[in-house]
């Protein structure tokens, strides 16, 4: 059950992530359970956990935040993207939150990997306020994701209600957008000319789809 303490409003060391972080996830948006939207108002995109255990052992159950990319060329037109003219189409970066476990209050037996897609960090937080409206896209299942994880926040728990849930992941949205607005993690979603080769390096990994990636 979750800890009665106040929430820290950033996780992560301000000078960068830490290793092991970043890491890279990415894989097609599949279907869920159907509750992100449904029960919680929160969507999800989920994208397949079969191989992470083996893959990508230093990542324990938990709520993380990091920055994802979407394929534009299979995005449809009304999502503002492009429609697959191009070979190597460059994607928009956004800001992300996600959960990675059993979901213990909803008690599932099989892991999942969940990415709450938010709004760009130059727009006002619709999560700062006490009645959130979380952010909604028009569906993209099928769609390639790329995700850099780049820092822990917090265990999966259970909780005693519905709305104490929706109240813990409204605080990630906060916290993710808190970590995320620090110098030395805008360099991920930003080039302002002064990131290192690597992280130069990770961002065109992310924001890079090539033709055998997309879904027409
Ligand atoms: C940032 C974030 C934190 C979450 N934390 C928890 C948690 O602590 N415990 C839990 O049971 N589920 C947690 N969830 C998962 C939600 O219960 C999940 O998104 C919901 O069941 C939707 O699942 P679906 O995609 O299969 O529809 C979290 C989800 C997100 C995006
Ligand atoms: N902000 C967002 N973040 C993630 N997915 C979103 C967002 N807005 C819309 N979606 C869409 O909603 C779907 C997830 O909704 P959800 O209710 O969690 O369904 P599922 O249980 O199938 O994952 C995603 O696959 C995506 O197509
Ligand atoms: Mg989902």
């Amino acid at each position: 059950m979750r800890p009665d303490k106040p929430r820290d409003p950033v996780a992560g060391p301000d000078a960068g992530p830490a290793s092991p972080y970043p890491v890279r996830l990415s894989g097609p948006v599949i279907k869920g359970f159907g509750r992100g939207s449904k029960d919680l108002g929160i969507p999800t995109a989920n994208i397949p956990a079969d191989d992470l255990s083996e893959q990508h052992p230093e990542l324990t159950s938990g709520v993380y935040y990091g920055v994802v990319a979407l394929d534009p060329q299979n995005l449809s037109q009304g999502n503002g993207a492009t429609n697959g003219a191009e070979k190597s189409a460059s994607a928009t970066i956004l800001p992300a939150v996600l959960s990675i476990g059993y979901n213990p209050f909803y008690k599932n037996t099989v892991r999942s990997v969940e990415i709450h897609i938010m709004p760009p960090l130059t727009q006002p937080s619709p999560t700062a306020v006490a009645q959130p409206k979380f952010n909604r896209l028009p569906d993209f299942y099928g769609t390639q994701l790329k995700l850099l994880i780049l820092g822990y926040i917090r265990p999966e728990y259970d909780y005693v209600s519905l709305e104490a849930l929706i109240e813990d992941i409204r605080i990630d949205c906060e916290v993710a957008r808190q970590s995320l607005l620090r110098e030395a993690y805008q360099q991920y979603i930003l080039d302002d000319g002064n990131a290192s080769g690597q992280v130069n390096e990770d961002r065109k990994w992310l924001a890079t789809f090539d033709e055998v990636s997309a879904k027409f």
